[in-house]
């Protein structure tokens, strides 16, 4: 947690002034009983009236000064602790997002939830204990002990037998609660989980029947959440009475033992008050210590998970010396090429694909075909550097993926992934996303090739339609056509299309070619699909079969050669439409 300590290091001068204010209020807090006493001893026993309006309004006057420096003290110390909790919230999230795909799949993205949010939470909420108690509890604690010393030191012997007996209790309460807020946050991670699958498949669960069965699991990992919780709460519940009972027998020792010392005339009743009062202090800090025990444990698990996530270098970094600018004057825009590359995902039993070698120029369209699972997203990916190759090399423009700084490289392509993403917005913000200053004329015109404008225009707000995040509202063919407007509006060097067409009818599928083939002129192309009918008129296809390359050429040269395609042709095609 130390380490998250940094983060703080900003507001030093504002931590400096909540430390003098708590300093304040705790020598004020210290004072009053003493105050008090003099008042018993010096005014209400001798009977001096003006004494006690003289000290009665001095201790009216410390009491508001404490109270003021101690509600600036939580203003501040709550300011700060936001702040703090703002600052590490925004540097998870921008690490996250430069993770690669190997780092979500590696924390999962419902862990990287809890971890930006309530993990987050936890650590702030003990930055403001921190901030509140750290100093005042030892302080209260020292000064209580001092001060007690000095009204009476043969009455603060019961102090010397219950305040070891106390701390004794408060170790073994936390001790015992330790393993249960350990293993809190993972439960909630659990459940955080089940909630999210349970709400982003909701159509399937409905579909399938399945509701009864999610409610389960989520009760399920509920009750696990819910039994540890009320675990810790127990021992909490357990806390609070034995240091309360610890508390009254202690004060009880101090009346006995005062009231014979007030007897024989060794000790003053208002010294025995103010004794009390400071007894209470000194307790009260103890328990506040033992607070920051039970919770300082807590966020430190937290702490771990958050750092975990700062410390974690994404897989796929940039090279020292990447090759800038050369994209466009190398003359090679938009070519793709393939030299012997193998890749295994991580984790993974045998390769996705192996000893793949192609090109893809500018201005053609090359076409991947295969069964699932036989390796055309995995292509995407390694074009994409979503993923590193094993083996071989991937060159864009001639040049290693891997030489390329990243965002030049991924500006230079325009995907339009497997999974459409819908983001929460109007028609025309959804399609802006592929490039920022993109003029109405523009988003307009990579609808119209896109084949989106027809509906986009029934729509009753046109481009200003609101879109619900995931694109609940539209269908999945219009959601297709969006994602596909996104790129278009992009004008890059190289299209991929994975598997980007399967949500359109054949028309439509059709005239979307024909449209791309009369407006992208000098682009490459890659489309990924399962239908013959989008890929036989490219210039070259490519037949993947269990990751490796089993045929290469145009339709009527992979029908003369390939047996794969020639099955995959008969399997959808009638011989007329294949000739
Ligand atoms: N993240 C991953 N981790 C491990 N294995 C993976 C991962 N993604 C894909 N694979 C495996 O790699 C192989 C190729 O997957 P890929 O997604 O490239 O196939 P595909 O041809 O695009 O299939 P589909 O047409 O069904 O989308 C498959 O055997 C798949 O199980």
């Amino acid at each position: 947690m130390l380490r998250l300590m940094r983060y703080l290091k900003p507001y030093r001068f504002t931590i400096a002034g909540i430390i003098i204010l708590i300093l304040m209020q705790s020598l004020a807090d210290l004072y009053l009983p003493t105050l008090m006493s003099d008042i018993v001893n010096n005014g209400i026993i001798q009977g001096d009236t003006g004494y006690i309006w003289k000290v009665g309004g001095f201790m009216l006057v410390v009491s508001v000064l404490g109270t003021v420096v101690s509600v600036l003290a939580s203003l501040y110390a709550s300011k700060v602790s936001a702040l703090f909790g703002k600052e590490v919230r925004l540097d998870t999230f921008s690490k996250v997002e430069r993770f690669s795909i190997q780092e979500f799949d590696k924390l999962g993205t419902a862990s990287m939830i809890t971890r930006t949010t309530n993990d987050i939470n936890q650590v702030q909420q003990v930055v403001l204990m921190i901030l509140r108690m750290m100093v005042m509890a030892p302080l209260m604690c020292i000064g209580g002990i001092i001060m007690a010393l000095y009204k009476d030191v043969q009455l603060s012997m019961v102090l010397l037998v219950v305040l070891p007996i106390l701390a004794l209790a408060i170790f073994i309460i936390v001790r015992f609660g330790m393993p249960y807020f350990k293993i809190m946050q993972k439960k909630l991670d659990r459940m955080n989980l089940v909630l999210r699958e349970g709400l982003t498949g909701i159509r399937v669960i409905r579909a399938f029947n399945r509701t009864s069965y999610e409610a389960e699991r989520f009760t399920g990992a509920n009750k696990d959440l819910m039994d540890t919780a009320v675990k810790v709460n127990q021992i909490m519940a357990f806390m609070m009475p034995v240091m309360m009972l610890i508390m009254n027998i202690c004060i009880i020792a101090i009346v006995w033992f005062g009231s014979k010392r007030i007897d024989m005339n060794e000790m003053m009743i208002g010294d025995l008050m103010a004794f009390i009062q400071y007894a209470m202090q000194i307790m009260f800090s103890l328990v506040m210590m033992s607070m920051m025990f039970v919770m300082i444990p807590r966020a430190q698990v937290s702490a771990v998970r958050i750092n975990e996530v700062l410390d974690m270098e994404a897989s796929i970094t940039e090279s020292d010396s990447p090759k800038q600018g050369t994209a466009a004057a190398s003359g090679f825009n938009g070519t793709v090429e393939f030299r012997n590359v193998s890749f295994m995902y991580p984790g993974a039993e045998k390769p996705a694909v192996e000893r793949l070698s192609f090109e893809c120029k500018p201005g053609e369209v090359t076409a991947i075909i295969g069964g699932t699972g036989s390796g055309k997203t995995t292509i995407i990916n390694l074009i994409e550097r979503f993923f590193d190759c094993n083996e071989g090399e991937v060159l864009f423009n001639q040049i290693n993926v891997k030489d390329w700084k990243l965002d030049e490289l991924r500006n230079s392509m325009a995907l339009v992934p497997q999974k459409t993403t819908i983001f929460s917005g109007s028609v025309a913000e959804n399609i802006r996303y592929g490039k920022e200053d993109a003029t109405d004329a523009e988003v307009r015109e990579a609808a119209a090739i896109a084949q989106a404008l027809p509906f986009i225009e029934r729509m009753e707000d046109g481009f200003d339609t609101m879109l619900s995040q995931g694109g609940t509202n539209i269908s999945g063919g219009q959601k297709q056509r969006l994602s596909i407007a996104r790129a278009l509006v992009r004008k890059p060097s190289l299209y991929l299309f994975d598997d980007s067409f399967s949500a359109l009818d054949y028309k439509t599928d059709a005239a979307l070619r024909a449209a791309l083939k009369e407006h992208v002129h000098d682009a490459a192309m890659i489309i990924v699909a399962q239908r013959v009918s989008t890929v036989m008129y490219a210039e070259q296809i490519i037949v993947l079969d269990e990751g490796v390359i089993v045929g290469k050429g145009t339709h009527q040269e992979l029908l003369q050669t390939c047996d794969v395609y020639r099955e995959i042709v008969q399997s959808q095609l009638s011989e007329e439409e294949s000739a």
